[in-house]
């Protein structure tokens, strides 16, 4: 989703998340204040070094507290701790990954002569799902992977792609198979990602992926692209998962069932929030991590949020903007400038959670490749 428009911008225009500022209500003065200031000091020892907050934030709020009147107070307060919220650099970590990667493949290149290689099949025209192949063939070039690409018209058959799926199944050279989402509506997509051969399913779309990623003590073959680069980035921001209350909004096949699977995996005590849900806000605010992936522009508020809470937001929505060359931006499932208030740390949109997908995808591609050839 870049320079191209994509086929559907929500409605909406938003520079805040509502035209309400953030806590002014009677309630969120109460709890804010204390609150933040308690697990600021949990956030510091799970964040470990790299953390950069502020350490007055306490000192300063208590000056704030002695000021004159109390909305005084609350701006103070919000803008103390929204210096420390730590912004959780998707771009720079999956730069790293990639980094991690290519020096992997030349290893792997130089001892045996093996190239992993990505087969991607996209079917139809939709610009979004163009740009994001694009994405996904240069970054397989930056780390030595070899892509190959097919590209079929909207109105191809489903015996078609089959067919090609089935050809990249046969062939040595490819190790990874994805299949552009969403298809055109008149395909199977189950009999299409069933199709993939369970070696070469880079995305871990394949149902005995999944079943595998649900049941104790099994080996997982393919962990999905996007929950995975979710865990990685809490990995490698040193947040701890194990005994925390995990939140994940959203139960889709793809991002939101997987990415609580792998939270419960890492030993988290997992809810999943969705559309049928009662009192989502409340169910939310006990979260020490939320992971949100509904695809609604700034559903979850401020108050949906616990203090000291860690969001990795998977939403990418792009909203009507004027003022952006491209008519429009991209925003996340979470108000960013309220969380920022009340999170100890967030991803950012963009720049968070989709470029770790991306790296994802080449890691999988890396370990396909390398179990295909029994490199260790
Ligand atoms: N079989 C299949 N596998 C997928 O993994 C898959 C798919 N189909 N269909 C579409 C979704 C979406 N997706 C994204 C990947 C990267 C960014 C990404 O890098 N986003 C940039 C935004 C770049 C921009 O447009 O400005 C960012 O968040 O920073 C976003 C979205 C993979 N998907």
């Amino acid at each position: 989703m870049t320079s191209s428009s994509p086929i559907t911008i929500m409605k909406m225009k938003l520079n805040h998340c509502s035209p309400s500022p953030p806590y002014t209500t009677a309630a969120a003065r109460r709890l804010l204040p204390p609150l933040i200031g308690h697990h600021q000091i949990q956030l510091r020892s799970s964040l470990g070094p790299t953390l950069h907050n502020s350490p007055s934030f306490s000192a300063r709020a208590i000056i704030a507290r002695s000021a004159s009147s109390s909305s005084s107070f609350v701006i103070t307060a919000a803008m103390a701790s929204e210096a420390s919220v730590k912004v959780i650099d998707g771009k720079k970590v999956a730069k790293d990954i990639r980094d991690e990667i290519n020096a992997e493949i030349s290893r792997m290149k130089d001892s045996i002569g093996v190239v992993p290689g990505l087969a991607v099949i996209l079917v139809g025209e939709r610009k979004d799902s163009a740009t994001y192949v694009r994405n996904k063939k240069k970054a397989c070039e930056t780390v030595g992977i070899k892509s190959y690409e097919v590209c079929l018209p909207e109105n191809s058959t489903e015996e078609e792609v089959l067919k090609y799926i089935s050809d990249f199944n046969d062939d040595p050279m490819v190790h990874g198979i994805l299949v552009q989402l969403p298809l055109p509506s008149h395909m199977d997509e189950q009999k299409i990602l069933n199709a993939v051969c369970i070696e070469k399913d880079v995305d871990g779309f394949h149902p005995l992926n999944i079943g595998r990623l649900a049941m104790r003590g099994r080996e997982t073959s393919f962990v999905p692209c996007t929950p995975k680069g979710c865990i990685e980035l809490l990995h490698r921001y040193n947040v701890e998962i194990k005994g925390k209350r995990a939140v994940v909004i959203g139960r889709s096949n793809i991002v939101g069932m997987p990415a609580a699977l792998l939270l419960q995996r890492e030993d988290a005590t997992v809810s999943i929030v969705h559309s049928r849900t009662r009192n989502p806000e409340e169910i939310t605010r006990q979260a020490d991590i939320i992971i949100s992936a509904v695809g609604q522009p700034n559903m979850v508020r401020g108050s949906w949020i616990k203090p000291g809470a860690v969001i990795i937001d998977v939403g990418i929505n792009p909203v009507e903007d004027a003022t952006n060359p491209r008519g429009y931006r991209l925003v996340g499932d979470v108000c960013y400038e309220e969380a920022c208030k009340v999170a100890s740390a967030i991803t950012p949109v963009p720049g968070g959670v989709g470029p770790m997908t991306i790296a994802m995808l080449l890691s999988n591609t890396l370990l396909s490749a390398k179990r295909i050839h029994n490199f260790k």
